[in-house]
């Protein structure tokens, strides 16, 4: 375990959210699907891959997704210390929360995960910022106020960039992605979860190829 400082989390998470304009957020029930979805992910131009603590084998998905070459896989939803253990333990190489916590920041820190922590607001975007992180997620987007908020927060908090994910589809991508303060969006319309049931690798590939080549961040 080697710890991590803010600046070189956000430098790798920086790095994680350029890679392209959307990070997919996956939240998947069967461990056997996760390489061939991951894969399907990546040949689609879609590298950094979050995957949601969210179903029982989430950990086991991680660890069989880290295989994929070309893939960058980090773990989603992280709540607890406990969480930021198991999620390094499995593979993932960030983390991202849908708020943030002191306690969760320093886990993260301690535990050398670098982490997309999530603000929803101008207060919470300045706490994160207090503790050194630039790069944040804007969760949940849409409800929280959408792209006319984040625009709102570009003038005043400029130093901030912000992955907005909740609510976001192809089709109000692009309007995040226009903003000066947006490189990417998360969302998991890149992977339905009936597809990814229905095992159609090849209709993923398509969604991730679709919103790699459609969406430009400005
Ligand atoms: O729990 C987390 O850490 C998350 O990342 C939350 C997700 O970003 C959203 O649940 C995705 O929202 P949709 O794209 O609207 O399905």
């Amino acid at each position: 375990m080697s710890k991590i400082t803010a600046s070189e989390a956000c430098k790798r998470t920086a790095e994680i959210c350029q890679a392209a304009p959307v990070v997919p957020v996956l939240i998947v029930d069967d461990a056997s699907t996760a390489y061939d979805l991951g894969a399907a992910l990546v040949r689609g131009g879609l590298p950094a891959l979050e995957v949601t603590l969210r179903t029982d084998c989430a950990l086991e998905v991680i660890s069989e997704m880290a295989k994929v070459k070309g893939g960058i896989v980090g773990a989603g939803t992280l709540l607890t210390h406990q969480d930021v253990k198991n999620a390094k333990a499995a593979g993932a190489k960030f983390g991202v929360s849908p708020g943030a916590t002191p306690a969760l920041i320093d886990a993260c820190e301690a535990e050398g995960l670098p982490l997309l922590a999530g603000a929803a607001s101008g207060s919470e975007a300045m706490a994160l910022l207090e503790r050194g992180y630039t790069w944040q997620k804007f969760f949940p987007a849409e409800a929280a106020g959408g792209a006319p908020l984040l625009k709102s927060l570009s003038s005043p908090l400029s130093q901030i960039t912000f992955c907005p994910t909740g609510g976001v589809s192809l089709t109000n991508a692009q309007a995040y992605l226009n903003l000066p303060n947006v490189v990417c969006v998360g969302g998991s319309w890149v992977a339905p979860t009936d597809v990814i049931k229905a095992g159609n690798w090849d209709q993923i590939e398509e969604i991730a190829r679709t919103a790699h080549s459609t969406l430009k961040s400005a």
